[in-house]
């Protein structure tokens, strides 16, 4: 079994010093040239009709053993794994490193660089008692963060009875959320007038980000879903990737399966960098040009 990363994370993202175990701590070179924001990695696993889920969004294990592993050891790679509310309630994510091999001392949690879990959660739908929040609470993984907006109270002509309501309910769920050991964090949603609730349900990525940043985050890893992909890759909110690894699975899902491309803008500025079989599957690393 191999006990070292894959070549392709080297070419696209870096090593760790020689000094340093393998997978035992982030790549502090990783570093945005955007300073406002951390440097992003955008990855998921697709079919070869680029589909990152099956009919209904069921839960699909498309990259092999190899795949999966790489996965893993770029997990160790940065400081956050952001993922949306859709794939935390669908498929109940873990977001360890449980694949890469055991180590010779100390448990697996110990032993690795766990990426700190981080979920856009605009409505804090998480449940308190999904694996992410169990794990920390058992102190075999690190405890999510949960990126979310205060649901806005408004005041004036457009004031809806149920604002009130809305807001009490989301603070009820806050409340529970942080007793289970989630940190809850604020950004301000976008709007067109202060008057007028949000102009969507979606949490602005730039502010996200920024917020991340300033609190200490300096890499993360994207991992999906449908939506959040999309939103990544759309130009609209500027440039917001840096590195993008793609493992295609030699599966077709058909057309009932989920994919992240309907909907999506032109995406310029990828410059190739190169191209890895690990078992079965093609993994594609490329970086976007700043
Ligand atoms: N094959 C793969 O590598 C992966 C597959 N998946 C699959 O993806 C599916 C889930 O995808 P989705 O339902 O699209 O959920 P998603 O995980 O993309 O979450 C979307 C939700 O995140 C919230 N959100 C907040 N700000 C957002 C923003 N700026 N942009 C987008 N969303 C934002 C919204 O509430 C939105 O409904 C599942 O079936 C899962 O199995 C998920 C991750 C990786
Ligand atoms: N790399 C990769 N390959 C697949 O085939 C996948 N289905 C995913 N999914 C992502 O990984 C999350 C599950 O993580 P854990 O195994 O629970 O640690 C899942 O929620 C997706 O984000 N990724």
């Amino acid at each position: 079994m191999s006990v070292l990363p894959p070549a392709l994370l080297a070419s696209v993202l870096g090593t760790l010093p020689a000094d340093v175990r393998p997978g035992t701590a982030p790549l502090t070179h990783l570093v945005s040239p955007d300073s406002t924001r951390p440097y992003v990695t955008l990855t998921f696993a697709q079919s070869i009709d680029a589909k990152i889920a099956g009919a209904g969004g069921k839960q699909l294990i498309l990259s092999g053993e190899e795949s999966m592993k790489m996965t893993h050891w770029m997990r160790t790679m940065h400081d956050g794994i952001l993922i949306g509310i859709g794939t935390a309630m669908n498929d109940n994510p873990q977001l360890n490193v449980r694949h890469l091999p055991f180590p010779v001392q100390n448990t697996h949690f110990q032993h690795y660089h766990h990426p700190r879990p981080l979920i856009l959660d605009p409505h804090l739908r998480l449940s308190p008692t999904c694996k992410l929040v169990i794990n920390a609470a058992k102190s075999a993984g690190v405890a999510p963060w949960v990126i979310s907006a205060r649901p806005p109270k408004i005041d004036g002509f457009f004031a809806n009875e149920d604002d009130g309501e809305r807001l009490q309910q989301w603070e009820a769920r806050r409340d529970v959320l942080q007793a289970a050991g989630v940190t809850v964090i604020l950004v301000e949603p976008e709007t067109i007038h202060p008057d007028l609730p949000p102009v969507t349900l979606n949490l602005p990525l730039p502010a996200v980000l920024r917020t991340l940043r300033e609190k200490g985050i300096r890499s993360i890893m994207v991992e999906g879903g449908a939506r959040v992909i999309q939103s990544f890759l759309s130009t609209a909110s500027g440039r917001l990737v840096d590195a993008l690894i793609v493992t295609t699975a030699p599966v077709l899902v058909g057309r009932d399966g989920i994919g992240y491309g309907d909907g999506l803008g032109q995406v310029s500025g990828t410059r190739y960098l190169t191209t890895e079989l690990l078992g079965r599957d093609t993994v594609v690393g490329l970086k976007f040009a700043q």
